[in-house]
């Protein structure tokens, strides 16, 4: 049995921070074992252009723990409006690396997002000639579509469409959650990968139904049934290096979660190499690990693999029940209970 594992630094390749006082919160947990992070570009207003996310980029070092060499790297928000200049200029000045689609209202913050794919068009043609990935939440806004069936469905309307319509332009589908998305990243060309969750790894939708509601479980896209589950895990312990590290770590306070009309997002910064770390060693798949959470990632998008390393020990802790974010307070994945590996 493995007690210890030291890995090439991890990245998160999806991950929102949110804006303002939270930064400090958001910010010094993602850092905490993540050199570099893919800095989800979904506030309110949207970051749309290179200079918004160059001004977005500047607030986040500035919240930065002292010392830390936390890299962000920045999205642009794809909306109805975006021009091929818009990602030209983005791109030219290095100030955002990829850009994301967002169908209209498929997600938090997603009401300015894409309305059809074909007012994108022009944007991903001079994405795909820049070499600027598209980033994807992959899920069908239609009211008549069941929300269980929305990613399949993205898939069937729009995915296998784009990825032939665009032959050279980098995909990354985001988040995925059903063995739809793993047969189809699989059978897709290399220039397609996909980023899965710590939670959607360790879960499915009994977890956040059986018993009673738990809300700090419900997250987009939705948690699925078992099978689904499987698929994902099976897709990680193949060590397919179309699958990488994504926490979609995504803070809503306390009070936004437990609602009548709850906020969809799972908070897992403050422990997500550790979850990632429990999942692949309840599959017996530590080994796979590395790649999945180091190397994937980064050879992917083509920037260099991280130098240093980091080491996670078998050992048990208890997550606090609740964390300050900002003014207010958070429910972590787990609160409460815990976690079979940390951070040595
Ligand atoms: N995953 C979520 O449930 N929520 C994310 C948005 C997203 O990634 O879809 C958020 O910004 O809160
Ligand atoms: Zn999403
Ligand atoms: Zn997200």
């Amino acid at each position: 049995m493995t007690d210890r594992l030291t890995l090439i630094r991890p990245d998160d390749w999806h991950i929102h921070l949110r804006d303002g006082e939270v930064l400090s919160n958001t910010v010094a947990d993602a850092s905490r074992t993540f050199a570099r992070a893919i800095i989800m570009p979904n506030l309110v207003p949207p970051v749309r252009n290179g200079q918004q996310a160059a001004a977005y980029r500047q607030r986040i070092l500035a919240a930065r723990p002292s010392g830390s060499g936390f890299e962000p790297l920045m999205v642009l928000y794809l909306t109805d409006q975006t021009t091929a200049e818009c990602i030209r200029e983005a791109h030219s000045a290095g100030q955002a690396i990829a850009a994301k689609l967002y169908p209209a209202g498929a997600t938090t913050n997603s009401d300015s997002g894409v309305t059809r794919l074909e007012h994108i068009y022009p944007a991903l043609e001079a994405m795909a000639d820049v070499g600027m990935p598209l980033l994807v939440h992959g899920e069908v806004t239609h009211a008549e579509v069941d929300i269980f069936d929305r990613e399949k469905a993205f898939i069937d309307q729009q995915l296998v469409g784009l990825v032939e319509r665009f032959p050279t332009l980098k995909v990354v589908f985001e988040h995925i959650t059903t063995a739809d998305a793993v047969d189809f990243v699989n059978s897709a060309p290399d220039r397609v990968g996909a980023t899965i969750t710590a939670h959607h790894l360790l879960y499915n939708r009994n977890h956040m139904l059986v018993g009673g509601i738990r809300p700090h479980l419900f997250c987009l896209p939705i948690l699925k049934r078992q099978r689904h589950q499987q698929a994902l895990c099976d897709a990680v312990v193949s060590g397919s290096s179309k699958f990488f590290l994504g926490t979609d770590s995504a803070p809503h306070a306390r009070h936004a979660k437990e609602a009548a009309c709850g906020c969809a997002g799972c908070y897992s910064a403050h422990a997500a190499l550790e979850l990632y770390a429990e999942a692949f060693d309840e599959l017996g798949a530590l080994d796979k690990l590395e790649g999945f959470a180091s190397l994937h990632g980064p050879d992917f998008y083509g920037l260099p693999r991280n130098t240093d390393t980091v080491t996670l020990v078998r050992e048990s802790w208890s997550v606090p029940a609740s964390m300050p974010l900002g003014d207010q307070t958070i429910v972590p994945l787990r609160a409460g209970e815990s976690i079979h590996w940390r951070v040595a």
